[in-house]
């Protein structure tokens, strides 16, 4: 069984960077080196403040530990490829904007360029690993690809290693995963790959947590795993409307379900709708999977999972609208949180961007607070929300702003977005004394001590429960 040595990985973005990081620390016996064509996001990975592109907590003391020991990242992607045994390509597969599957195929020309640029340098054999979330059968046309332009004595083997961490949490899901899927071909060298990879995750994972299976089944389990997730949440977003005009908890509703040990307590809190750049993504990339197969009903079936979520949002942006007499033109609200969770600085897909998006076009006046998410980022997500609007526009009616308090101040309501803990410790004492009243709090997240919250003489709406401002 060959031992790999020298890592490289292609694309040094939120998946490439941590993951690879993580198997630096972990293998100190292996040279990693993560590259990247984007000169910025090497700089900061190299940065000597640590100054690191991506927020992640625990990821600055794993990068301190192990780069230039065994950790490096680069822009000389050729030099990366030529030196690995085995190469991990971990670049973005967003969905198509144009052509045919437009919002909805994954866009596989990054894939295709880092497999051809793989094509075009290696001068010796390599594993192939796709750590990029893919259709079913990608891994084909990799091989198509790679046989076609191979340099002599140069023989690719490709295996499918889908990434199953969550951002927020992604040093503790790659430090202690619930299982790492290897899908490789039946033949004697796909199996020779898979257990050259399988050693090096054995270094830190318990054997029987990593999973092998066949190539197709590992692409399709990634997608399936994310449907299956996001799936929930629709389903308890939607259980979640039933509470508001029942007069129901959702909270409680999702407690009593989750108790039935089949069914299980986790991914099931209610919100404003899922966000993040992976669950759309890839449940659009099944459902036009399923259509490409003449799988009409299966597709459907997929795809009200994402009709629910844009349904959940302007559900709620409605309520907000509703429950301010009917009309927010002109009056200032506070949206906390602008990430799509807690703990990350990410925004892709974030409900907070269709929210504000909608109360801009309410003619309100917004404040927004997020303790990660950096200014240039959120003008250019409210930008791209409405591209017909020219940014100057936006700014005129909308602020930025460096902490809740400045952000509540002489608002009429505010909106809780993403659910930093941070929120739970606000003075809503000292909020409410700055806000115009009456003062209302709209709770997306099932963060706020409600109950609390009216004593001090809030009106509160929380996601999930029937009217009792
Ligand atoms: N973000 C997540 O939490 C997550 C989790 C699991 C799986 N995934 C999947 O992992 C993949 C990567 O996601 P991400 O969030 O890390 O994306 P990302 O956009 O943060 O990073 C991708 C990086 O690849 C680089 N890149 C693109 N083409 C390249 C090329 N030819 N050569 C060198 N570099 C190149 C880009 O410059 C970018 O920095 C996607 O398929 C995604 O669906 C993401
Ligand atoms: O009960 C819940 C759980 C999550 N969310 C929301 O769902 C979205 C996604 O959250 P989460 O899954 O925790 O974060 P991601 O980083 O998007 O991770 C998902 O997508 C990754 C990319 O494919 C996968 O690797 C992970 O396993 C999968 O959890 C966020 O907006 C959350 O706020 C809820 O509304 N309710």
């Amino acid at each position: 069984m060959p031992r790999v040595k020298q890592i490289c990985c292609i694309g040094a973005g939120y998946v490439g960077g941590p993951t690879c990081a993580v198997i630096a620390l972990k293998c100190p016996h292996i040279r990693v080196t993560i590259v990247d064509l984007n000169q910025a996001r090497i700089d900061a990975w190299n940065s000597p403040d640590f100054n690191l592109p991506i927020y992640e907590p625990g990821l600055e003391d794993v990068v301190r530990q192990a780069r230039g020991r065994n950790l490096f990242f680069s822009t000389d992607v050729d030099k990366g490829i030529r030196d690995a045994d085995l190469i991990f390509v971990s670049v973005n597969t967003p969905t198509k904007k144009s052509g045919v599957g437009a919002g909805f195929a994954a866009d596989l020309n990054y894939v295709e360029l880092a497999t051809r640029r793989i094509a075009a340098t290696a001068t010796s054999s390599k594993i192939v690993v796709e750590k990029s979330t893919v259709p079913c059968r990608t891994a084909e046309s990799m091989r198509t690809i790679l046989d076609a332009n191979s340099k002599p004595n140069a023989r690719f083997d490709i295996l499918s290693n889908p990434e199953f961490l969550a951002e927020g949490t992604a040093i503790d899901d790659l430090f202690a995963p619930d299982r790492v899927l290897i899908g490789s071909l039946q033949t004697q060298e796909g199996k020779e790959a898979c257990a050259a990879l399988s050693e090096v995750y054995q270094n830190w994972v318990p054997k029987e947590r990593i999973l092998t299976v066949g190539l197709w089944s590992s692409e399709l389990s990634k997608l399936a795993a994310n449907a299956m997730l996001a799936q929930r949440i629709s389903s308890v977003n939607a259980l979640s409307a039933i509470c508001e005009a029942t007069g129901a908890n959702i909270a409680e509703v999702a407690h009593s379900i989750g108790q039935d040990s089949r069914i299980g307590p986790k991914f099931l809190r209610a919100s404003v709708g899922f966000g993040g750049s992976c669950f759309q993504k890839d449940i659009l990339n099944l459902v036009y999977l399923s259509e490409s197969l003449n799988l009409k009903e299966v597709a459907e079936y997929w795809k009200q999972v994402v009709t629910m979520n844009e349904y959940q949002k302007r559900r709620f942006s409605k309520r907000v609208v509703d429950t301010l007499f009917n009309t927010i033109t002109g009056k200032r609200i506070a949206v906390l949180g602008f990430a799509f969770k807690a703990d990350t600085g990410d925004t892709r897909e974030s409900a907070a961007i269709t929210l504000i998006r909608d109360f801009q076009q309410e003619r309100a006046l917004v404040n927004i607070y997020d303790p990660q998410v950096e200014s240039n980022q959120i003008w250019a997500d409210l930008n791209e929300a409405s591209p017909d609007v020219p940014l100057e526009t936006i700014q005129r009616q909308v602020s930025i702003c460096s902490s809740a308090l400045e952000a509540c101040k002489n608002a009429e309501a505010v909106v809780i977005a993403t659910e930093w803990a941070e929120f739970k410790t606000i003075d809503w004492q000292a909020v409410y004394a700055s806000m115009n009243k009456p003062a209302f709090v709209f709770d997306g997240r099932l963060l706020v001590d409600a109950d609390r919250l009216r004593s001090i003489g809030f009106k509160v709406t929380v996601i999930g429960r029937g009217e009792r401002l």
